[in-house]
């Protein structure tokens, strides 16, 4: 497996921007995992030198996981599963939906049918769902969850939760959703997918990276990428329950995909440009444990 060492080079090349440009220094501090400003050369030296050494003792880095195409990234990203659920049998894994994870869904199917898998006392929470849409409906993200990959495994259907589209009042199912990631001791792994805006889950660019479970009014562009799905853009649900972006940075660990030529620059944006709200996967570079496992198309601007 090719492991790149791209923290180091993510690091510089984000003091070196911002030395340019703003003539402060934004970085992330180690220890606390939150941002803060060096206006300082010597403080900037410091911080340098103390992520040199969490770097050498393998700290808090982001691990990017180059996978030669679709079917690469997928086995690599089931792997990342898999040993999820063998270390901790009754962990909480977040789960996605979206294109890209079907491959690894469908992977995590032949381990288990194979017996190299057992789902039986994991429990799941996926990051969204449409706001309007029934579990019936093929389009929802509940039927997208059982098509390709809870009906085909022994997770046991209560272990399995989604925000429900079918309530009308928001405000409920947002504080029932948050409560139950919280009742559940929170998120051991979380799954993402990243649209071509930079949204995970659907936190759309602009979105405070203050919230919980909330719902939300998608873009025209979310609407766009998603009307493949629909018979049309009519079609496509204009709100979804989504977690937050605080929901989603209070995972233990988060795992993200992305495959193909058109993530590319996306995928550069998110962790290497700057962490702005305007791409909210840029969020991710504060989490303590990210690893990227992406194709080489989607890595091709790094
Ligand atoms: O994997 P895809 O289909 O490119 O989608 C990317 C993202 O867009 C969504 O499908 C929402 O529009 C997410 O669920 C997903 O993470």
């Amino acid at each position: 497996m090719q492991f790149y060492h791209f923290t180091a080079l993510k690091f510089n090349v984000f003091f070196i921007k911002y030395a340019k440009y703003d003539k402060k220094y934004w970085t992330k501090c180690p220890i606390r995992g939150k941002m803060h400003i060096c206006n300082q050369a010597a403080h900037l030296k410091v911080v340098q030198i103390v992520l040199g050494i969490f770097y050498e003792l393998g700290g808090f880095f982001m691990r990017i996981y180059q996978a030669k195409d679709y079917a690469d990234m997928s086995r690599k990203a089931a792997n990342i599963v898999s040993a999820q659920v063998i270390m901790k049998p009754n962990c909480v894994l977040g789960l996605a939906t979206g294109s890209t994870p079907i491959g690894l869904y469908k992977q995590l199917v032949e381990w288990f049918k194979k017996g190299d898998l057992d789902f039986s006392e994991v429990m799941t929470v996926n990051l969204d769902e449409y706001k309007g849409l029934s579990r019936e409906n093929d389009q929802s993200y509940y039927y997208f969850m059982h098509q390709n990959l809870f009906d085909h495994v022994n997770i046991p259907v209560e272990n399995t939760h989604l925000p429900n589209g079918m309530e009308p009042d928001s405000q409920k199912e947002c504080k029932r959703y948050t409560e139950l990631i919280q009742s559940l001791g929170g998120v051991d792994l979380q799954l993402l997918g990243i649209g071509h805006n930079g949204h995970i889950g659907f936190n759309e660019p602009g979105e405070s990276f203050d919230k919980q479970v909330h719902c939300v009014n998608l873009t025209e562009s979310t609407i766009e990428a998603n009307k493949r799905f629909f018979a049309s853009a009519d079609d496509v649900p204009k709100q979804a329950y989504t977690m937050g972006i605080k929901t989603i940075m209070q995972a233990k660990k988060i795992l993200i995909v992305a495959s193909g030529e058109d993530k590319a620059e996306i995928v550069h944006k998110a962790f290497f440009g700057p962490i702005t709200p305007q791409v909210p996967a840029s969020v991710l570079q504060l989490h303590n444990d990210v690893t990227l496992v992406a194709d080489e198309a989607a890595l091709s601007y790094l």
